[in-house]
């Protein structure tokens, strides 16, 4: 892997075409699609169903590799990588999903703990528990620590799943669609949490999402795709937020009263 500096680039696309099938038949879910995200931003992708918002995150996760083009994390190509190497790069990216992954028989504490157990380190004892607890504390949950999933609500749970892609480490954090399932308030709680989370840890986090609002919120700049295509690159002005606003005023912005 190449050593990054300062200036690279969290994430690089660089002319990314990725279609799926032959023929009459194929679908082109990305093309030609190229920008970057600077380290340390908070990057919004938005796009209706289809626009090939998924494909993108699971190219930024080395999950899927482009048609063409080439896919960068932190200056690394990721088709350039071997088993290991990649598995130590995933190390570096944190995941959240809309529906929030977490076991259902395994505590809020043992679902943290899964991504280090994962790695085959021990997390029953010395820093590995200590780091465990820290984000435990961090998402709001240490007095949750036993609980189970099905015992949390919606928003709790999507806390937890935010405490394990942190406990890693990670340097990049791709979320997706992490507020579509939650309602208006505990939305804007989970959008609090990730934009602290940047504030602590300094993660760059792609937000990919539906939810304007959710942009508008907490990102930097969003990219805006369109059936594959990235129609543009819009920075987001920071003193149009509305932060702390209540659900009455955010209604009424919302219904124009
Ligand atoms: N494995 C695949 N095989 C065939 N077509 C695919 C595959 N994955 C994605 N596509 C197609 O690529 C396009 C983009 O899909 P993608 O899931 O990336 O969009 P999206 O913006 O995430 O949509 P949504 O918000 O509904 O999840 C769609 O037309 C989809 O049907």
């Amino acid at each position: 892997m190449t050593a990054p500096t300062p200036a690279t680039p969290a994430v690089e696309f660089r002319n990314v075409t990725r279609s799926f099938g032959d023929g009459p038949a194929a679908v082109t879910a990305l093309a030609d699609v190229d920008f970057a995200i600077p380290r340390g931003m908070i990057f919004g992708v938005l796009g209706e169903s289809g626009a090939g918002k998924s494909t993108l995150l699971r190219l930024m996760n080395g999950l899927d590799h482009p048609t063409s083009g080439r896919v960068l994390v932190e200056g690394t190509d990721l088709a350039g990588l071997g088993k290991s190497q990649m598995n130590r790069m995933r190390h570096r990216i944190g995941v959240v999903f809309q529906a929030y992954n977490l076991v259902g028989n395994l505590t809020v504490r043992q679902n943290v703990e899964l991504p280090l157990r994962l790695q085959r380190r021990k997390a029953r004892s010395g820093p590995d528990s200590v780091r465990v607890r820290e984000m435990v504390d961090f998402v709001g949950l240490g007095h949750r620590v036993d609980h189970y999933p099905a015992q949390l609500s919606g928003g709790e749970k999507q806390r937890v799943a935010i405490a394990r892609a942190l406990v890693t480490e990670p340097s990049l954090l791709l979320c997706d669609e992490p507020t579509s399932a939650l309602d208006t308030h505990t939305t804007s709680e989970i959008l609090d949490l990730l934009s602290a989370t940047r504030e602590r840890f300094g993660t760059t986090i792609a937000l990919v999402t539906h939810e304007l609002e959710a942009v508008k919120a907490i990102c930097d700049r969003a990219a805006v795709f369109e059936s594959g295509r990235l129609h543009d690159i819009v920075e987001v002005d920071a003193a149009r937020r509305d932060r702390g606003q209540s659900y009455l005023a955010h209604v009424r912005e919302v219904l124009g009263e």
